[in-house]
């Protein structure tokens, strides 16, 4: 097929295949494109072309993509299977988000959206436990899940680390979470963190006859944290919790084969994902880094606040149903929502998301004037008044921990 040029992965009536990848990118060309050229230059560069016009000896399988439709500033682009190495999602990327991130031909590029094909699809394991958690590891089946992050995220000792643990255990939350940025540093030894953590859950889940369970910080490198997760099935958790973006997907990957010999589940942190898709123009939108981090297995996923809390989000709830629905079979992903979480915002997040969600809250709750054990209660509280449909301020009558969070923070929006 020799004279293959860019403007060849036009063709505005292709009618993608069921087994095309279909993705959508939002373009600014640069400033001497056309929309066609630079909707072609991305098609060409993400599948098998170049910049160039190429001169091919003999028959090459014709792996070309195909820029198919332009809306606006909205292009698709669909990208024949054989293109892709199943179960590959670094290979999947290095097509749909590689070079066209960074060509010239465009001034500003978005991948916004994947329509992921069958065949693709589960060529992946996805979640192995999803929504369930909520009734699988834990009893809570009518309410959403709670978690929460002792702060400061680091420089807690071990011994208060599991102490701020057991507080929040026993004042009624169900998932100690590590921060972000603790892994296995010197105040701190995983190895140490684990262990001492998982006996403070024992004491607190025979203290209160409810199920508990440890968000450990596994992050590392591949083999590090294949050791780490053994580690934990051995001492009795539950769940892996990995920084999926940081880490990379290969990774996560690699994490979730070994997550599936030991029956644990994962908990995707998603740190630096403002990196791709903080500016609208540019990147990669979190829609997609949730699709990918379904397809690579995450069982529970921050997917903001509905812009509720502290940081900026992006269609949180748009997100979560992508998160639910139907694919293929796979498992769906319990929603995390967290970052500037208090017990009054809970009946506007549970209004916003729904209850199939968890909520986590560290400064909300370690953050209470009376301490973490108080501020686990309130947070606790606000759900159970929520799901039972009673509004806040008729419920902290009743209870005290509730009212003073209620009377410090409200229901605003921190910053
Ligand atoms: O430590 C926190 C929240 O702490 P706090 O409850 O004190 O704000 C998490 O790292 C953020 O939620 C991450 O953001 P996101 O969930 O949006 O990825
Ligand atoms: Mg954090």
């Amino acid at each position: 097929m020799p004279g293959i040029t860019y403007e060849d992965f036009l063709d505005l009536e292709y009618d993608p295949a069921d087994s095309d990848l279909v993705c959508a990118f939002r373009v600014e060309p640069a400033a001497d494109m056309s929309m066609e050229a630079a909707a072609s230059r991305v098609a060409s560069e993400s599948s098998n072309g170049t910049w160039a016009e190429l001169q091919v000896e003999g028959s090459v399988t014709d792996l070309s993509a195909t820029a198919f439709a332009i809306d606006g500033d909205e292009i698709r682009v669909a990208y024949p299977e054989e293109l892709f190495e199943p179960g590959s999602m670094a290979q999947v990327l290095s097509c749909i988000a590689g070079n066209i991130m960074g060509m010239k031909a465009v001034e500003r590029i978005r991948l916004l959206d994947c329509e992921w094909p069958e065949p693709l699809a589960t060529s992946f394991p996805g979640p192995g436990f999803g929504t369930s958690v909520r009734t699988e590891i834990f009893d809570a089946p009518n309410r959403p899940i709670t978690a929460t992050v002792p702060k400061p995220k680091v420089g807690l000792s071990t011994e208060q680390h599991a102490g701020v643990g057991y507080d929040a255990w026993v004042g009624g939350i169900d998932l100690l979470k590590d921060d972000e940025n603790l892994t296995d540093q010197s105040f701190n030894p995983f190895h140490d963190r684990l262990t001492e953590s998982l006996d403070a859950r024992d004491r607190a889940e025979e203290e209160t006859g409810e199920r508990k369970s440890y968000l450990v910080n596994v992050t590392a490198d591949a083999n590090t944290m294949l050791e780490r997760a053994d580690a934990v099935a051995a001492a009795g958790g539950e769940y892996v919790m990995v920084d999926v973006i940081t880490t990379g997907w290969a990774a996560v990957q690699t994490v979730r084969e070994r997550c599936a010999e030991l029956g644990l589940a994962i908990h995707a942190h998603r740190a630096m994902h403002a990196a791709f898709d903080r500016v609208p123009s540019h990147g990669v939108s979190m829609r997609v880094l949730a699709q990918i981090a379904r397809l690579c297995g995450a069982d529970q996923l921050h997917t903001g606040t509905a812009d509720l809390g502290k940081l900026e989000n992006e269609d949180t709830v748009g997100i979560n149903e992508w998160l639910y629905a139907d694919l293929y079979g796979l498992n769906d992903v319990l929603p995390t929502a967290s970052g500037g979480l208090h017990p009054g915002l809970v009946p506007e997040l549970i209004e916003r998301c729904g209850t199939n969600i968890c909520v986590q809250a560290g400064g909300g709750v370690h953050g209470h004037p009376d301490g973490t054990a108080a501020g686990a209660k309130a947070l606790r509280q606000s759900i159970d008044a929520t799901v039972e449909g009673i509004p806040l301020e008729e419920y902290a009558e009743d209870y005290p921990e509730l009212a003073v969070a209620i009377e410090k923070w409200g229901t605003e929006t921190p910053r």
